[in-house]
């Protein structure tokens, strides 16, 4: 009997590539092809939620942003390695496609499936095409772009298919939105995967600084850096504001899908999860994130006045609780704010990337 055919996911590094890998395994398995993960050590780590029907193949990668001198030195070697193994796999498994999700653990499979002519294709989380997307981008069949407009992507073969978001926020797609007013109000408060110290430093102290009135019907949950736990603790409960602060929320979909606004950095799967759901926004791009991919994620919905954006040079506890204050007692403006959200949104994105997958395993021209 016939194998179920193959497709071949390359992922790595932090959750922000991760997720979207996953939510496209996830489709694929339920449309009967078999699914195999290629990635690194450090990228395992981030699998626990692929379904266990997906087979995950650890491969040697590396890059030369880490490590000393001796590391660097051994990067091209185990490149080479990588490729050469996954070559081997590769002429074993038979995939009938390869699909990139960025990242250097990304590099293997992607060089294997370029010298082999296995059909292939990339998926770009960013606003910005990553460095490793860079180099496949012309050697691709088919280039995937969760963020429109995408810097770079100029005269490739590309496609705007918005970043798939998990199935518990795509079940509260466009949930009805509650403008501010005077009642109980929920601020939702996070920093991406791992959380950041820049909105930890500022939100406790902007929001204290809220007037008593408008004050008293807010509840935040703000996701704080461990090492940042008691301070924020200690600053919320000094300016009499109720707060629930945790290292990370498992349940950002149904706290984003209560809440009236929320503060965010600017990664690529935080922005679809805003966009999805619909909700108005403050946004804080990561300054030191690479080619400041987080400025052109964020231009989604800035640009749409979804979202006000602030460069974390403007930032400022007194700059935010004008901005808060603005949009807290403006409940029109809020509301326009999330429909502009829900309009950047693309929930079906799962579906239009799985699309264009299957469209190439089949040799169709994607
Ligand atoms: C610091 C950094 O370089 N970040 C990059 C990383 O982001 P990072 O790994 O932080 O990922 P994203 O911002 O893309 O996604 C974070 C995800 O975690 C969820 N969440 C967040 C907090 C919480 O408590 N619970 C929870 O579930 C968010 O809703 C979102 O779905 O990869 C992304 C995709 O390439 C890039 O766009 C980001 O710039």
């Amino acid at each position: 009997m016939a194998k179920t055919p193959l497709i071949l996911i390359a992922a790595g590094g932090t959750g922000g590539h991760m997720f979207p890998a996953q939510a496209l395994a996830e489709a694929l398995l339920a449309r009967g092809w078999r699914v195999k993960l290629s990635t690194d050590i450090r990228g395992a780590r981030y699998a626990g939620g692929f379904p266990d029907a997906v087979r995950i193949d650890t491969v040697s990668a590396a890059t030369f942003a880490r490590g000393g001198l001796a590391d660097k030195v051994k990067v091209p070697f185990k490149l080479v390695f990588g490729v050469l193994a996954a070559a081997l796999g590769m002429v074993l498994d038979r995939p009938r496609a390869v699909v990139g999700f960025g990242g250097y653990p990304s590099i293997p499979a992607l060089g294997a499936a370029w010298l082999l002519r296995v059909p292939r294709m990339i998926h770009e989380q960013n606003g910005v095409l990553g460095r490793v997307n860079q180099i496949f981008a012309r050697r691709v069949n088919k280039l995937a772009c969760g963020t429109w407009p995408t810097e770079g992507a100029d005269g490739l073969n590309a496609e705007f298919t918005g970043n798939p978001v998990r199935a518990a926020v795509l079940d509260r797609a466009g949930a009805g939105y509650i403008s501010p007013g005077d009642y109980p109000m929920d601020l939702l408060v996070i920093g991406g995967s791992q959380g950041a110290r820049i909105l930890s430093d500022v939100v406790p102290e902007a929001i204290s600084a809220l007037p008593d009135d408008l004050k008293r019907n807010l509840t935040v949950a703000h996701q704080a850096r461990e090492e940042d736990m008691d301070r924020v603790v200690a600053a919320y409960e000094a300016g009499g504001v109720k707060a629930d602060i945790a290292p990370f929320f498992s349940d950002i979909p149904r706290r984003l899908s209560e809440c009236q606004l929320v503060i965010s950095r600017a990664g690529a799967s935080s922005v679809a999860d805003i966009s999805v759901i619909g909700r108005p926004a403050v946004l804080v791009p990561y300054a030191a994130a690479a080619a400041n991919h987080q400025v052109a994620n964020a231009r989604m919905l800035g640009g749409v006045d979804a979202a006000v954006v602030f460069p974390e040079s403007k930032f400022t506890a007194p700059a935010l609780t004008e901005t808060l204050h603005s949009i807290l007692t403006t409940p029109n403006a809020a509301a326009r704010m999330a429909q502009a959200a829900l309009g950047a949104g693309r929930a079906d994105a799962t579906e239009a990337l799985t699309g264009l997958v299957e469209a190439l395993a089949r040799k169709e021209r994607p």
